[in-house]
């Protein structure tokens, strides 16, 4: 047997094409004949099981043979294997059916992976690192011929006898002058481990020395030797691929540490099994939040019947899910296509619901078989829920029941626990119930105190997605508005018709306001006098809900009419407490400059008591301290 041939594909030089375009990421050419490798081992076991192959089976496993001297990396298998006239039908003629649209479309392919595999080009990434490839082969099928086949990277090849003895193939890559990192052992050990680590057939690479007991020494203690074992570099039956009863707690944190040796142990975790519609496995962890959010995205790895392919899993995954670690196995997900076509994929739509769903079960079930525990864990998945909450109307449906609101004296509520706990007080004459929060407890607690005072709550809301979490409510939630404890006196954040009667004439109201409008001299400060219970300071500075809020969205880069905000200045309230005695007693002063003294003075209290008093103003304040002193 002997024949030689072209290879049939309709442009010449193919194989420059692929190594020019590919030539990035070509170290999946170990990944693509490692897989194959183990397809046709997979292959011989199914037929074997359905009785179309009654030989031995043998030790099904799959191997990668480095020899440095020579410059070949060899894989084996004793799968199926392959006759002269299979090798033509599936290695020479390159995707038979996708041939032309290759031709056509790989120059708006990015990258490698698109390629490879949207065109059945696997066996083909061998020329991206050898400039000769070898098939050895034997048949499975009764009465085949041995068959070897070689091509050097032109579109001809070479089909002979081969050597091969028993079932299976070899794949024997040359390697070329400018791919030579890959005759290094750790760095096909790399590559291996990045993408074999979870194969379903044992893959062996080398060998490697074990410790093994070899009887007793003079004084009894039990002696070892060292022996050569097999160096397997894979579990073939990672946790994803065993049904959840089968499996301990123990072993779900031991395959964590083996995902992601130097992290903290995950809160918990969630096992993903689904046949229909879609085929998927995995198991996704919750890990424990560093502040460092940017550096903790892309954990989740995608395989493809156990096959890494990419830590990738933008549109897989929702968006607010992104933080969370672990794997995803699943043959349906189309691996290579570009990212566009991802999003209009079907199924990776119905697998990120899917994923969304049992994500909001789980949380659901630990909050309802565990509250403490779940409390516990809500800083860490606060984060999560809160995401999940604002972004996927699906998961807010089921999160608005295990949303937790935390308050200034760090209680938690429920969405309905807190409304019924703060209703009574908080509802104002306007039938509208006011949630008060604050994002900074240190800054604004001279505001809290006074809310507190009135009998009101404060929520805490310091969290950076808090902002958005708090506009989010006041959609969501009914006949209810959200106000920062500092955007207005206490006596004024909730409508009530209980103001405090006012003890100053229109006169005397007039002259108070001129006093602290000539003293503060600012035209962002406002001053308006306000009948408040006396025990409030005489003067607070606030800013309004609306616009503060409205200039934070321009500030974060809000388009449209928000730029309009951004460009306003900051305007603030002065609210001067007709009701304080100190205003008496600025009212009662004879002396203009004392009355501006003392104004000035109130207001640069309220200031500071904001963090809002910088620069020179504050040295000015220090030093009119002191001389009153
Ligand atoms: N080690 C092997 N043993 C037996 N058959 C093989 C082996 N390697 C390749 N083949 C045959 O050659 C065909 C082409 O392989 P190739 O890797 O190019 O494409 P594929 O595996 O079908 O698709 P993919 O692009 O997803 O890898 C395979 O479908 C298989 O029939």
């Amino acid at each position: 047997m002997q024949e030689k041939g072209t290879i049939s594909i309709h442009t010449e030089n193919i194989f420059p094409i692929i190594k020019k375009f590919l030539y990035s990421d070509n170290e999946i050419f170990l990944r693509e004949l490692v897989s194959n490798a183990v397809d046709a081992t997979q292959k011989i076991k199914r037929l074997a099981s359905l009785g179309q192959y009654n030989g031995e089976l043998g030790n099904l496993q799959v191997e990668v043979a480095l020899d440095i001297d020579n410059k070949t990396i060899t894989i084996s298998d004793n799968g199926l294997g392959m006759t002269a006239d299979e090798i033509k039908k599936y290695i020479n003629q390159i995707a038979f059916s996708g041939a032309t649209e290759f031709v056509e479309k790989f120059k708006e392919a990015k990258d490698a992976n698109e390629i490879i595999g949207r065109f059945g080009l696997g066996f083909y990434s061998a020329f991206m690192v050898a400039n000769i490839v070898e098939i050895n082969t034997l048949s499975y099928q009764d009465g085949s011929e041995p068959a070897h086949w070689t091509c050097d990277g032109s579109t001809s090849f070479e089909i002979n006898e081969g050597t091969r003895t028993t079932r299976g193939t070899d794949i024997i890559l040359h390697i070329n002058d400018e791919s030579e990192e890959f005759l290094s052992r750790p760095r096909l050990q790399e590559i291996l481990d990045k993408y074999a680590k979870f194969l379903p057939v044992p893959i062996k690479f080398g060998v490697t020395d074990e410790q093994e007991p070899d009887g007793e020494d003079e004084e009894g203690k039990p002696k070892y030797k060292s022996v050569e074992v097999d160096n397997i570099i894979n579990d073939t039956n990672p946790i994803w691929t065993k049904s959840p009863n089968e499996l301990k707690d123990e072993d779900y944190l031991n395959f964590y540490k083996e995902l992601y040796p130097y992290s903290e142990d995950p809160l918990f975790w969630i096992h993903l099994n689904v046949d229909y519609p879609f085929n998927l496995t995995g198991v996704l962890y919750f890990p424990k939040l560093k502040n460092d959010y940017e550096f903790q995205r892309n954990k989740i790895k995608l395989y493809s019947r156990q096959v890494f392919i990419t830590d990738e899993v933008k549109d897989i995954v929702p968006e607010f899910l992104m933080l969370l670690h672990g794997v995803i196995d699943s043959p349906d997900i189309p691996l290579n296509v570009s990212r566009s076509f991802l999003q209009a994929d079907s199924n990776v739509k119905k697998i990120n619901s899917y994923i969304t769903k049992k994500v909001a079960d789980k949380l659901a079930d630990l909050f309802k078989a565990d509250r403490k525990a779940y409390e516990d864990k809500w800083s860490d998945i606060g984060l999560f829920v809160k995401y999940g909450f604002l972004s996927d109307d699906k998961f807010y449906e089921k999160a608005k029941d295990f949303v937790l609101l935390t308050n200034t004296a760090k209680e938690t509520f429920t969405l309905n626990e807190y409304k019924e706990k703060v209703e009574p007080a908080q509802t104002g004459n306007d039938g509208q119930l006011v949630y008060i929060y604050t994002n900074d407890p240190d800054k604004q607690d001279a505001f809290i105190q006074s809310a507190n005072r009135k009998g009101y709550d404060v929520l805490l809301m310091n969290s950076p997605i808090d902002n958005h979490f708090v506009s989010h409510l006041e959609q969501k939630l009914e006949k209810t508005s959200m106000k920062r404890v500092d955007a207005d006196v206490a006596d004024k954040l909730i409508k009530k018709d209980d103001a405090p009667a006012h003890i100053l004439n229109d006169e005397q109201s007039a002259s108070v306001k001129t006093i602290f409008d000539s003293a503060i001299n600012k035209p962002a400060f406002k001053v308006e006098l306000e009948s408040l219970s006396p025990e409030e300071l005489p003067v607070t500075v606030t800013m309004d809900e609306f616009m503060r809020r409205m200039k934070e969205m321009a500030a974060m880069g809000g388009g449209g009419g928000m730029s309009f905000y951004g460009q306003m200045p900051d305007n603030y309230k002065v609210v001067v407490n007709a009701n304080h005695k100190l205003i008496t007693r600025i009212l009662g002063e004879e002396n203009a400059d004392t009355q501006a003294q003392l104004a000035k003075q109130a207001f640069d209290l309220a200031l500071l008591s904001q963090g809002l008093l910088t620069g020179a103003d504050l040295t000015e304040f220090v030093n009119r301290s002191v001389n009153l002193i």
